[in-house]
C-alpha cells in the first residue's frame, strides 16, 4: 500500500490565492491492477492557468489540477516499464495509480544533457505554445518587430529567443530589473521594467518608434489596451493569456481569452536557453504557485519533489 500526498483546493480563491486556500491530505492508493502503473512525482508544474481554471473546472475539495513528470515505480503495463518517465495530468499528487491511456511517455531518446523538468517547460506545453503562437498565429517573418510581455517567463522567454533566431527585432517587458538584465543576456533588443516605467505607452514607443508587427500577448487587461494603437498595419496578435486579470475580483476592461525535436536541437546548440525557477519539496507547491503568480520566477516555475 502506498500513501500519497495530495494538495486540494480547500476553498475557491478570492483574489490572490492564500496559503489557507490549500489543504494537504493523505490518501491510501489501491494496489495497481493489470494494465495499470504506480507513479511517483519527480517534477510538478505550477502554471498561471491553474488560477482561472480552478474557478471553472474545480469544486472545493478537489485535487489541484496540473501536470507532472513522474517515474513509474510499479508496472502491470508493458508499455510503461518500471523506471521509465511519463508526463501525467494527475494534478498536485506525490503518487498516483492509473492506466497508460492518460500518460504521455517521455521520449526514449530524450537527450541525456537536457533535464527532464523541461518536459513541463520549453519542451512541453509552454514551449510549444510559444512556437505555435509565433509560427501559426503571428506567422512571424524575418525583419519584423515583435513585442512580448511576461517576457522572462516560461512562454515569453521562449517566444523572444525563437523570434531572435528567426531574425526579428524583439522587445520584451518584465517586472524586475533582474529579469530585464536576463532578457538582455538572452539577446532581446529592447527590454524594460513595466513596473518602474514612468509611462508604458512612451516606453513601448521608444522601444519601437515605427510600431509592432507582432504582439505575443501574455498579460491582457490595461497592458493590451496600451499596445493596440501601436500595432502596425497588417500587424498580428497571438492572444496567449491574460495573467494580469486572473486574480481580479471585479472584471477589468481588456482582452480575456477563454515540434519537440526542433526544440531539443536549439537547446543542445545553445541557441535556446531555458532557465528554470525550481522550488524544492512537494509541501511547497502552494508557495511555488503563489510565487509564480507574483513574478518570483525567471523561466519556468517547477517544483522538484
Ligand atoms: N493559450 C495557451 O495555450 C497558454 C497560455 N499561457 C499563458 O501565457 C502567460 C504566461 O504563462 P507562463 O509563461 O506559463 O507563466 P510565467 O512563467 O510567465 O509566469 C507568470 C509571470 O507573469 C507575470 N505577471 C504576473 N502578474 C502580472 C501582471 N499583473 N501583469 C503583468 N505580468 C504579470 C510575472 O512576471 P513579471 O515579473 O514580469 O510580472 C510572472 O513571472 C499566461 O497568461 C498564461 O495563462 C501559458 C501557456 C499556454
Ligand atoms: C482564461 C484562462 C486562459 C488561460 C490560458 C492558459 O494559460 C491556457 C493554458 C492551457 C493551454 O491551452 C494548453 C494547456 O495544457 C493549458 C491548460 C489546460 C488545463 C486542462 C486541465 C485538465 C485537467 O488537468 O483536468
Amino acid at each position: 500500500m502506498v500513501v500519497s500526498k495530495a494538495w486540494t483546493l480547500r476553498q475557491h480563491f478570492q483574489g490572490f490565492p492564500k496559503a489557507s486556500d490549500f489543504h494537504l491530505r493523505e490518501e491510501t492508493l489501491p494496489q495497481p491492477k493489470n494494465g495499470q502503473v504506480l507513479l511517483e512525482a519527480v517534477f510538478l508544474s505550477v502554471d498561471p492557468y491553474m488560477r482561472p481554471y480552478s474557478q471553472t473546472m474545480m469544486k472545493e475539495g478537489d485535487v489541484m489540477i496540473g501536470s507532472q513528470v513522474a517515474k513509474v515505480i510499479q508496472s502491470y503495463n508493458p508499455s510503461f516499464p518500471v523506471g521509465c518517465h511519463v508526463v501525467s495530468d494527475c494534478g498536485w499528487r506525490s503518487h498516483w495509480v492509473c492506466d497508460g491511456a492518460e500518460l504521455t511517455p517521455v521520449l526514449p531518446d530524450w537527450p541525456q544533457d537536457i533535464p527532464l523538468s523541461l518536459a513541463l517547460g520549453a519542451i512541453g506545453m509552454p514551449g510549444l505554445t510559444a512556437l505555435y503562437g509565433l509560427e501559426e498565429v503571428c506567422e512571424i517573418k524575418k525583419g519584423e518587430t515583435l513585442l512580448v510581455n511576461a517576457a522572462a517567463g516560461a512562454v515569453g522567454s521562449v517566444v523572444g529567443q525563437i523570434a531572435k533566431i528567426k531574425g526579428c527585432r524583439v522587445v520584451g517587458c518584465a517586472g524586475t530589473d533582474t529579469k530585464v538584465s536576463y532578457l538582455k543576456e538572452l539577446g532581446f533588443d529592447q527590454v524594460f521594467n513595466y513596473k518602474t516605467a514612468t509611462s508604458l505607452e512612451e516606453s513601448l514607443r521608444e522601444a519601437a518608434p515605427h510600431g509592432y508587427d507582432c504582439y505575443f500577448e501574455n498579460v491582457g487587461g490595461k497592458f493590451s489596451s496600451v499596445v493596440m494603437p501601436q500595432m502596425r498595419e497588417y500587424g498580428r496578435i497571438a492572444v496567449c493569456g491574460s495573467i494580469s486579470m486572473y486574480n481580479d475580483t471585479t472584471p477589468q476592461t481588456g482582452i480575456l481569452l477563454s515540434k519537440t525535436n526542433k526544440m531539443f536541437v536549439l537547446i543542445l546548440q545553445g541557441k535556446l536557453r531555458c532557465n528554470e525557477h525550481i522550488t524544492s519539496g512537494f509541501n511547497n507547491m502552494p508557495a511555488a504557485f503563489m510565487g509564480m503568480l507574483q513574478g518570483d520566477n525567471i523561466g519556468k516555475a517547477v517544483v522538484k519533489v
